[in-house]
C-alpha cells in the first residue's frame, strides 16, 4: 500500500505557492537574457534521449522545491514499492508489474511469495516459436497457404498500445506480412478490414484481459462467422484464430483453443500491456527481436527512472514539471505533439496511458481531492498541428504545456524534408518562448508604405506574447530500444504524478458506469413500446433512434 499523503499540505507545496507568486510573471525570456548556461542547467541526456526543458517557467529554485515535494511525498519507497511487486493497486489489490515484462536481466520479482519471472520468460518463449514459424511462412491457414495478414481485435489497453507501436515501428516491418487493428464495434471498422484481407491467409489476434469486453467479443464473433463462411468447419478455427487473455475459462468457451492462448496476469494495467502477450501484434508485424529491443529500451529506462537522482530523472522531472503547470499556473491540458508521421498514435495512446490513469477524483483515503489532477492529454504530429490548432497554443487565452517530439535521423531521408521538420519544431518551441514584442512588430512594418495609424490598428494581432513553455525531447532515431525508452518515459511520469497528486493510478473505475448502463439499454433499441422508465433525454433519444431506424 501507498501512503495517503495531502500534496497540499507538505512543506515544498506551501512553499512552492509562494515560489510561483514570486516568478509567475516573470518572462523566460529575461531568464535566457540573464543566464547563458541556461540550456546546460535544464537539460539532460539518457542514453541518445536529450530532454531540453530550459523553455519552462522555472528557475532553478523551482526544481529544488518540486524535488522536495517528491521527496516529502516519499516518491522513492513508492518506486522501491511498484518494482517489488507490492499491491500498489490498492482499490482491486493488484501489484503493477509491467516492469517486470520487460525485465531481460537476470533477477527475481514476487507477487504473493512466487517469482513472476519464469512465467513471463515462458511465455515470451512461446511469443518467440510463433512468430517464428510466422515469419519463416511454416504457419499456413486451413488451405495451406502461408500466412499474410495479421488481424488483432482488441480495444484501449488491448489495441492501442501494440497499434501505436506497430505504426511508430513501419520502417522494421517484416516483409509478407500487413498488420490490420480492429477495436470499435462499429460495424465499418471490422467491414473494412475484412475487404481487405482473405481468409486462406488470415490470422485473427483475439487480445482481451477479461475477455469479456462487449466491442471486442462482438468483432471476435464476427470475424469468426466470416472465417467459417469459407472455411466451413470449426475445425480450421483453431489455424486462425489466437487469443490473448488472462481468462481461460472465457477463452476456452470462445471456441479458442488453449493452446493457442497467450497469457498474461492480473498485475498487467490493460494500458500497460503492450509489453505482454499483448504485444503479440506487435512482434507479428516486426519480429521477435525487435519486439525485445523494444522491452530493452523499456528495461533501461526502468533502471534509469529507479536510480537517477530527480534532477538527472527523466520521467520525474517530466512529472513534476507537469505538476507545476496543473496545479499553479492551472494549465487544464497537456499537448503531445511529435515531430514524426510514424508517432500519428502517440497522443491517443497517451490519453488512455495518462488520462486513464490519473483521471480521478477520490485521494488515496477515499475521500474527495482539493486540488487538480491529471490534464486532459492530446495532440497531433507536427508540422500538421501547426496548419490548425498553433494558433490557440500561440495566441489563445489558455496555457498550454507542450512536449515536442523528434528524431535526428529520418527514416526516410528525401532531399531537405527532415531540415524542414526539425527546422519548424525548434521555430516552434522558439517562438512560444519568446513571441514577438509590439516594437518587433512595427520594426516589421518598416518597408511596408503603411501609415504609422494603420500599423498602430494592425500590431496589436501581430504581437505574440510568449513565454509559454514546451519540453523539447530530441533523440537519434526512432527505433525500437528508443520507442521502448519514450513509451517507459511517459509510463514513468504517470506513475510520479499520481504519486505525489495521491491518486490510485491502476484502477480504472470511471468507465464502468457507462458499461453497465449501455447493458441496459441495449434491448431496449428493439421492440415498438415506447421507453419510459429513463431520464427525459435518453428516454428522449431512444425512441427517436427507434422511429428513424423503422422510417
Ligand atoms: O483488454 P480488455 O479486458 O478487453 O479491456 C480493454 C479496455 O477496456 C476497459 O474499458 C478499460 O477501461 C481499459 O483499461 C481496457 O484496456
Amino acid at each position: 500500500m501507498l501512503p495517503t499523503i495531502n500534496p497540499t499540505k507538505t512543506k515544498a507545496w506551501k512553499k512552492l505557492t509562494d515560489h510561483f507568486q514570486a516568478t509567475h510573471q516573470t518572462h523566460m525570456k529575461e531568464w535566457f537574457d540573464q543566464d547563458p548556461d541556461r540550456f546546460d542547467k535544464f537539460k539532460v541526456q539518457f542514453e541518445d534521449i536529450l530532454l531540453d526543458y530550459s523553455k519552462n517557467r522555472i528557475t532553478e529554485e523551482t526544481i529544488d522545491l518540486l524535488a522536495e515535494l517528491a521527496d516529502e511525498v516519499r516518491l522513492d519507497e513508492a518506486k522501491q514499492k511498484m518494482f517489488a511487486g507490492a499491491a500498489i493497486n490498492a482499490t482491486e489489490n493488484r501489484s503493477v508489474l509491467h516492469v517486470a515484462l520487460r525485465k531481460h536481466s537476470p533477477g527475481t520479482i514476487e507477487v504473493n511469495g512466487k517469482d513472476v519471472m519464469p512465467d513471463v520468460h515462458r511465455v515470451l518463449g512461446r511469443i518467440k516459436d510463433f512468430t517464428t514459424k510466422l515469419h519463416d511462412g511454416t504457419l499456413k491457414g486451413y488451405t495451406g497457404k502461408a500466412i499474410q495478414h495479421v488481424v488483432n481485435i482488441g480495444i484501449g489497453g488491448s489495441d492501442l498500445g501494440p497499434f501505436m507501436v506497430t505504426e511508430c515501428l513501419t520502417p522494421y516491418q517484416v516483409d509478407g506480412i500487413q498488420s490490420h487493428f480492429v477495436s470499435n464495434v462499429d460495424s465499418s471498422h471490422i467491414v473494412n478490414v475484412l475487404k481487405k484481407v482473405d481468409p486462406e491467409t488470415t490470422l485473427f489476434i483475439i487480445s482481451s484481459k477479461t475477455f469479456t469486453t462487449q466491442e471486442t467479443m462482438t468483432n471476435a464473433l464476427s470475424a469468426k462467422k466470416w472465417f467459417l463462411k469459407a472455411a466451413g468447419d470449426e475445425k480450421f478455427v483453431k489455424d486462425h484464430f489466437i487469443a490473448i487473455s488472462t481468462n481461460k475459462e472465457a477463452v476456452a468457451d470462445f471456441g479458442i483453443d488453449l493452446n493457442n492462448m497467450f497469457e498474461f496476469w492480473d498485475w498487467v494495467g490493460g494500458r500497460y500491456s503492450l509489453w505482454s502477450a499483448i504485444g503479440m501484434s506487435i512482434a507479428c508485424a516486426i519480429g521477435y527481436d525487435n519486439f525485445v529491443a523494444l522491452h530493452k529500451g523499456a528495461e533501461a529506462m526502468d533502471q534509469h527512472f529507479l536510480n537517477a537522482p530527480t534532477k538527472e530523472n527523466l520521467p520525474t522531472l517530466l512529472a513534476l514539471i507537469g505538476i507545476w503547470y496543473n496545479n499553479f499556473y492551472k494549465a487544464e491540458t497537456q499537448a503531445i505533439l511529435p515531430y514524426d508521421q510514424y508517432m500519428h498514435a502517440f497522443a491517443p495512446y497517451l490519453q488512455q496511458g495518462d488520462m486513464e490513469s490519473n483521471g480521478k477524483y477520490v485521494a488515496r483515503d477515499g475521500e474527495k481531492v482539493t486540488y487538480e489532477t491529471g490534464p486532459i492529454i492530446w495532440g497531433e504530429p507536427g508540422t500538421n498541428g501547426q496548419h490548425a490548432f498553433y494558433q490557440l497554443i500561440h495566441q489563445g487565452t489558455k496555457l498550454i504545456p507542450c512536449d515536442f517530439l523528434a528524431a535526428a535521423q529520418s527514416q526516410n531521408p528525401l532531399d531537405d524534408h527532415h531540415e524542414k521538420l526539425i527546422a519548424n519544431f525548434f521555430a516552434q518551441t522558439e517562438a512560444l518562448m519568446k513571441g514577438k514584442t509590439y516594437d518587433e512588430v512595427v520594426a516589421e512594418f518598416a518597408n511596408s508604405g503603411l501609415s504609422d495609424e494603420e500599423i498602430a490598428k494592425l500590431a496589436p494581432f501581430k504581437v505574440f506574447e510568449g513565454n509559454r513553455p514546451t519540453n523539447s525531447i530530441l533523440f537519434k532515431k526512432l527505433t525500437p530500444y528508443t520507442l521502448g525508452a519514450l513509451i517507459a518515459m511517459y509510463e514513468h511520469k504517470i506513475f510520479v504524478q499520481g504519486v505525489v497528486w495521491n491518486i490510485y493510478s491502476f484502477d480504472q473505475w470511471g468507465v464502468e458506469l457507462g458499461k453497465q448502463l449501455a447493458k441496459q439499454i441495449l434491448p431496449k433499441l428493439s421492440g415498438d413500446e415506447d421507453v419510459t422508465d429513463h431520464d427525459a433525454s435518453t428516454n428522449g433519444l431512444i425512441n427517436a433512434y427507434k422511429a428513424f431506424k423503422k422510417s
